[in-house]
């Protein structure tokens, strides 16, 4: 497993910061801290002697147990590791249930500040208990006084530009700050706020991120009611006019409600107000959805209203239906729609600007999903040193929107300089069949004409574009929006969407170590899905898909006792698709068998065993049961040793053993019919569940059943189980010269005719479709699998299409899936005859990250087998064995 840390060297003196290196872990699956410790320390130049028995390593301010093993918490992707010392920020963190200030807008937007203490000022001086990087806000602005009840009141403390709280001017008299009221200092917004809501729930994978189930869809904003005002998006000319010149620093003017507004208008105004704010999360309230992680995470998924629409600040805009003529809604968010407008630009001083698309980019990271939303950030351009570019986008490694899920040929989807730039921005021209939303960050210049020409392309594609330049005249020509920054020191903004200009709103801009703070705390995360979107992989292994990489016999009873007490379940997973995981459903009403085709070395027998393994870890052995069918040599043998195989056939090498087992399978097919009366499998066990009881009405054994009792002896027995028969080379048994197959073959015609009905199942796998075509089986099978085929007509015939007659011989496994509603997906079969990778015992290795590199394509190094040892088959037969035992 890999995972990235951020190690902390111990500071050198008092009041120093900690200096900080990213790395990158390789190790095995189960390695404990403590085998990791010195090489992290000597990461960040702390070696010695000493650090062999002296590295303690903090999460935060609470000291790591070294036998906490890597992958689980808190050792997760993006953690912060302090070296010696516990974390000096970690005091800052905010926590639970207190009340918290919130800095809701303006360029130095996100703060979420705990109130301790009796008094707290803010002001931009570093003095402040909150200091606020904003040019209009006097150094010492405003105090809040806490009360020992919890109650609250802020005065102004002699400011030069004033305050406002909640429109109306605020003296150095101390007044009343309930929740939610909005403070307005220089061109920032503050507001009280309750404790942040619960976390939602998530599980740890192991491996070092924490699944994320979908979002609930209750806290999703309501489509706009009659009594919201349409989004405020900068494209609509109409509200234009109204966005007002800010108001603080320049003469005051009050509360932006109509002079005759009526009570009931008033809180109508209030009411749209806060709905805004809500819809459309200011900065603080992001931060806390990231670390929570909070109920809005990754809410906006393609079809959501919202979704690609950001906010860039904030604006007093016209009230809805319900509010007085003249009504402005003080403070709510301008919003751009990338979906409709496609690009948009951001210009002005670059640190100003990098602040505002540091609080795009981290708006949708938090409220898209990274399966909806991948993000590209490219910053080329040569009149910016390298270092500097690569310090100035280092925070943006942690999202997972920029992991490459499209077999891009990278780590991360950077374009740090022109040779990277040129690769992603291509990368992007070639994507045939878009998978959700793509953003390209562009800072400045691509690097080359090339890129140039390349981007040129993109902005004329899906791909929606944000330019980043200090001037208008530097951005790509044809964005369809442009946000420029204006006023002394840039922190309000004029957007132009086509319509009049929206003048006079005030940015929301957030720091680096706040944007980084938040993609930290994204990094560890996933969508519950097992798999996301991407390139079909190359090398799959079974138990890792089974999420049993460490297959014990306690956690194959526990997923055997979870299981519905209804008919016993036949899915087998086999692999993946590009998008999801790839099984086959035996037991479902559409097709119970499978045919399975492919040229010699394709990987048909593999895809066998894969099934067969797959089958027993689905359902216990005493109701499901396995009977193999070897047509031509001992494929299956590395089978037999699963408790739910009852027989072993190789017909080839022992034609006597074939012919009984061609009686006891027709044996059972009438058993079957006489005992479910005319009843199908599935609707006979719902009418046991009822009788409870069931006389065995004969009493020879089937094939492939548990044995039954003399039929002289009608007796209570245990009801039969689903019964897959699997049978490698199907082909080998239909041949002329093989007298002992054909008595088999007949017998397995015959379930391919009666034995869906009766809960036998049959998958068989053919190298020559041409001779298994117009057979019962070929017939009944409507689930089909065509590996790497010779030719595109035996493709043709297994799955009517020629695709598999494309797949390359460097591949075995991969084929495509015909399902039997017509659908064909290709996929690559998991392993299960493979070894533990060596990666598995090899010593861990701790690397800097170098963010240069990270567009470039990563090393490869073929993945290698431990040469001896047991199989996974071997682990997972002997966990089997001993949970069926139990
Ligand atoms: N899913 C897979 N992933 C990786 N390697 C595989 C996979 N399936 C098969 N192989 C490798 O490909 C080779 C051929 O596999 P296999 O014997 O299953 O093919 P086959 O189609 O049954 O061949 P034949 O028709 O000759 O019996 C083996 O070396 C096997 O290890």
């Amino acid at each position: 497993m890999q995972i990235r840390l951020t190690v902390l060297r111990p500071r050198a003196g008092a009041g120093l910061p900690a200096s900080a290196t990213d790395v990158l872990v390789t190790a095995p699956v189960g390695t404990a801290l403590g085998a990791l410790s010195v090489a992290l320390a000597g990461a960040v130049g702390v070696r010695g002697p000493r650090s062999a028995t002296h590295v303690h390593l903090y999460a935060g301010s609470e000291r790591i147990d070294d036998r906490t093993p890597l992958g689980h918490p808190p050792l997760l992707d993006g953690a912060v590791l302090a070296l010696g010392e516990p974390d000096p920020q970690a005091l800052a963190a905010p926590g639970e249930a207190v009340t918290e200030l919130r800095v809701v807008g303006g360029p130095d937007a996100g703060g979420v500040h705990r109130l301790h203490g009796r008094q707290v000022r803010l002001g931009r001086s570093s003095e402040a208990d909150v200091p606020l990087d904003d040019p209009d806000v006097s150094r010492l602005h405003l105090a809040l006084q806490l009360a020992a009840d919890g109650s609250v009141t802020v005065h102004d403390l002699g400011s030069t530009n004033g305050t406002l709280l909640d429109g109306s001017v605020l003296g150095e008299e101390p007044r009343p700050l309930p929740v939610g009221a909005l403070l307005r200092l220089g061109e920032s917004t503050v507001t009280l706020a309750a404790s942040s809501g619960p976390a939602r729930a998530t599980t740890p994978d192991g491996l070092g991120h924490l699944q994320v189930g979908p979002a609930a869809t209750a806290v999703r904003p309501a489509a706009a009611s009659a009594e919201q005002p349409a989004p405020p998006a900068a494209a609509a000319p109409s509200r234009t006019r109204s966005l007002l010149s800010r108001t603080l620093g320049r003469p005051t003017t009050p509360a932006p409600a109509a002079p005759d507004a009526s009570q009931e208008q008033l809180r109508v105004r209030d009411r749209q107000a806060a709905a805004l704010r809500e819809r459309f999360p200011d900065p603080a309230a992001l931060l806390l959805t990231a670390l929570g992680p909070g109920p809005r995470l990754w809410e906006r998924v393609p079809a959501h209203p919202d979704a690609l629409t950001v906010r860039l600040g904030t604006g007093d805009l016209p009230g809805g239906p319900g509010t007085a003529p003249g009504t402005l809604l003080p403070a709510v968010p301008v919003t751009v729609d990338l979906t409709a407008c496609h690009s948009l630009g951001l210009t002005g001083p670059r640190e100003r600007v990098l602040g505002l698309a540091r609080a795009v980019l981290a708006q949708l990271a938090v409220l898209h999903p990274p399966s909806g939303l991948s993000v590209v950030v490219v910053g080329a351009d040569g009149r910016l040193p390298a270092e500097q570019r690569a310090e100035d986008w280092s925070w943006a490694l942690w999202l997972p929107h920029l992991r490459p899920m499209r077999g891009q040929d990278c780590r991360l989807l950077f374009g740090l300089d022109a040779t990277q730039a040129e690769q992603r921005l291509g990368e992007l021209l070639d994507t045939e069949e878009p998978l959700g939303a793509t953003l390209l960050l562009v800072d400045g210049d691509v690097g080359s004409p090339e890129a140039r020409a390349a981007l040129a392309r993109v902005l004329r594609s899906d791909v929606r574009v944000v330019c980043l330049a200090e001037t208008t005249a530097q951005l790509p020509a044809g964005l369809g929006a442009v946000a420029e920054l204006t006023g002394e020191v840039a922190t309000q903004l004029t957007l132009r969407a086509g319509g009049e200009p929206v003048e006079g709103v005030a940015l929301d801009a957030v720091s680096r170590p706040w944007a980084e703070r938040l993609a930290r705390a994204l990094a560890p995360l996933r969508e519950s899905a097992p798999v996301s979107r991407g390139p079909i992989p190359e090398a799959l292994r079974l138990l890792d898909l089974l999420e049993l990489d460490t297959v014990t016999p306690a956690k194959v009873s526990a997923r055997w006792e979870g299981l519905p007490s209804t008919t016993g379940t036949a899915t087998a997973l086999l692999g993946t698709t590009r998008d999801d995981l790839c099984t086959v459903d035996l037991a479902g009403p559409e097709s119970p068998h499978l045919l399975v085709g492919g040229a010699r070395g394709s990987g048909k027998s593999e895809l066998l065993r894969t099934l067969i393994a797959s089958l027993a870890v689905s359902e216990r052995p005493d109701r499901l049961s396995l009977l193999l069918i070897g047509g031509q040599g001992p494929s299956l043998a590395a089978c037999a040793e699963l408790p739910h195989v009852t027989a072993l056939v190789d017909a080839a090498a022992d034609p006597r053993q074939a012919m009984l087992t061609a009686e006891a399978l027709l044996d059972e097919l009438t058993h079957r019919e006489e005992l479910f009366h005319g009843r199908s499998f599935a609707s006979w066990y719902a009418g046991q569940a009822l009788s409870a009881k069931v006389v065995s009405p004969r009493g020879s054994a089937p094939a492939g059943a548990p044995a039954a009792p003399p039929a002289a002896i009608a007796t209570v027995t245990a009801p039969p189980p689903r019964l897959v028969v699997v049978v490698d080379d199907y082909e080998a048994l239909l041949a002329p010269h093989s007298p002992a197959g054909r008595p088999l073959a007949r017998a397995l015609a015959a379930v391919a005719q009666r034995g869906g009905r009766l809960g036998v199942h049959l998958v068989a796998t053919t190298g020559h479709p041409e001779q298994t075509a117009d057979t019962e089986l070929d017939e009944a099978a409507q689930w089909r699998i065509a590996l790497r085929s010779d030719h595109p007509a035996d493709s043709d015939l297994l799955i009517h299409v020629d695709d598999a007659a494309a797949v390359a011989d460097t591949t075995p496994g991969r084929g495509y899936l015909r399902r039997p509603d017509g659908a064909v997906l290709a996929f690559q079969t998991a392993r299960i005859t493979g070894r533990i990778p060596r990666t598995a015992t090899l010593r861990p290795t701790v690397v800097a990250l170098d963010v240069t590199q990270l567009g470039t394509p990563p090393t490869r190094r073929p993945v290698r087998e431990l040469g001896n040892g047991p199989t996974d088959l071997a682990l997972l037969a002997s966990a089997l064995q001993r949970a069926a035992a139990d």
